[in-house]
């Protein structure tokens, strides 16, 4: 298994392009299924569920062709096939396929999705919704049976503020009968950006990026292109190296707005931020202040950058919490950092960061995706050598990631 090896102690220096959103992309995709003709789906970001998602709508019997970030897919002669776990157990958002294709088919047999383990992550809010627009769901096995002769339009109040279950229910109601109201829906960018896709495709979607989002469903809807919206968690993650590493760095082709709750964060320890149209620069301090973070929904700081946020904040003066309100067990980042010198215990849903404490680099293993990204982080700014094992985690959602830490200065390799 390929680790990555980093040598620690230089600050990131630079400017770096950040890629399509990896959950926008995850949900863009299987929503071409619903089109009648072609899409063509641009600035996609160059990662693995990305390319596992494009198998899948093979399997389906699409046509899809990759083009560097361009994919175009033709789902004209896709069927509802059943799917099994080996392909979709490999990322979350494979759930996707359930409203996507009993949108257009009426049917679906999938395995449960996989994605990172953050602890317990129930699809329940999603079954409520199907259910809701007239679907009977039944599991036997690892596989979900999804049928609905027809779908009619509900009004749908989500128990917990979920970003899942807000698209699921989205791309199955667009094809239903009569008008859908989502209460209580999720208000991420990426929720947006899928309903402005729908949209685009001819649905009649509005009201996405609030928490009450109104469907009235469209008898068909045609392929179209669209360009995927910039990754609000890789440039965050770049944002955080570059202060962890007290360097300078110019995170580019970013929306601002959707950094918001990480730049403001960043301002309350000491870190010089600055912003224009679709540019995020950070300077770092030589001396940083604790904080207190919270994670929440959007425009909440986002759990997807807790992880990576807590490798900084060993770097900060004094005892800073961080309370992880999404995820169960979203601290598996923690261990690992204390076997390279960081001070934090974990007690519930908090961890204790008492910092500065100086790293040191050793072998440290992602157990997921953000994890990774927190030990990189480590690695960068440890003195000596951090080994870094789960790069496939890594690889799930980072495009290009040791290219771009290299050109930013950083002294990072895979073997
Ligand atoms: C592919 C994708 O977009 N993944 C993102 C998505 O995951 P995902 O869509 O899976 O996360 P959700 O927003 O659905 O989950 C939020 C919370 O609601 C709970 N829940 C969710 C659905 C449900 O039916 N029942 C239920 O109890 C979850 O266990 C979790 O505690 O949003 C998360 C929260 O911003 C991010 O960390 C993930 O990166
Ligand atoms: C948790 C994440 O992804 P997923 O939901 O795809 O597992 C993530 O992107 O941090």
């Amino acid at each position: 298994m390929k680790t990555l090896k980093i040598k620690g102690g230089r600050p990131l220096i630079g400017r770096v392009q950040i890629g399509g959103a990896k959950n926008s992309a995850v949900a863009v995709i299987p929503a071409t299924v619903l089109a009648e003709s072609g899409c063509e789906i641009e600035n996609l970001p160059e990662i693995r569920d990305v390319d596992v998602y494009a198998e899948i709508l093979r399997d389906l019997g699409a046509i899809v062709t990759k083009d560097g970030r361009c994919l175009s897919v033709d789902p004209s002669r896709l069927s509802p096939v059943p799917l099994p776990d080996n392909k979709v157990k490999k990322l979350r958002a494979s759930y996707y396929l359930i409203g996507a294709l009993l949108g257009r088919f009426g049917e679906v047999s999938i395995g449960l999705p996989g994605g990172c383990d953050l602890g317990p992550r129930p699809i329940d809010q999603h079954i409520k919704g199907f259910k809701a627009l007239g679907a009977t769901v039944r599991q036997s096995g690892g596989i979900l049976h999804v049928h609905a002769s027809e779908l009619t339009g509900a009004r749908i109040f989500l128990d917990v503020v979920s970003v899942g279950a807000t698209i699921n229910i989205m791309l199955a109601a667009v094809r239903a009968r009569g008008l859908t109201v989502i209460e209580n829906a999720a208000k991420e960018p990426e929720i947006v950006d899928i309903a402005t896709f729908l949209n685009t495709m001819g649905a009649q979607i509005k009201g996405a990026g609030t928490d009450v989002i109104r469907i009235r469903g469209v008898s068909r809807l045609r392929g179209c292109r669209h360009a995927i919206i910039p990754d609000r968690i890789e440039a965050g993650t770049y944002l955080i190296a570059a202060a962890a590493t007290r360097g300078e760095v110019s995170v580019e082709q970013v929306i601002p707005k959707h950094l918001e709750p990480l730049t403001a964060k960043l301002r309350e320890t000491g870190v010089l931020v600055r912003e224009d149209d679709e540019t995020v620069w950070v300077q770092g301090g030589s001396r940083y202040r604790a904080v207190d973070v919270k994670t929440a929904p959007y425009p909440g700081f986002p759990t997807d950058l807790q992880q990576p946020l807590t490798t900084l904040l060993t770097q900060a003066e004094g005892v800073s919490v961080v309370t992880e309100n999404i995820y169960s067990a979203r601290f598996k980042q923690v261990p690992e950092l204390a076997r390279m010198g960081a001070l934090i215990r974990v007690a519930g849903t908090t961890a204790i960061v008492e910092g500065p404490t100086p790293l040191y680099g050793t072998s440290v293993t992602a157990t997921d995706l953000r994890a990774g990204a927190s030990l990189v982080i480590a690695g960068l700014l440890a003195e000596g050598e951090t080994e870094i094992a789960g790069v496939g985690y890594i690889d799930r959602g980072y495009e290009r990631l040791e290219e771009k830490l290299r050109s930013l200065g950083a002294e990072i390799w895979r073997s």
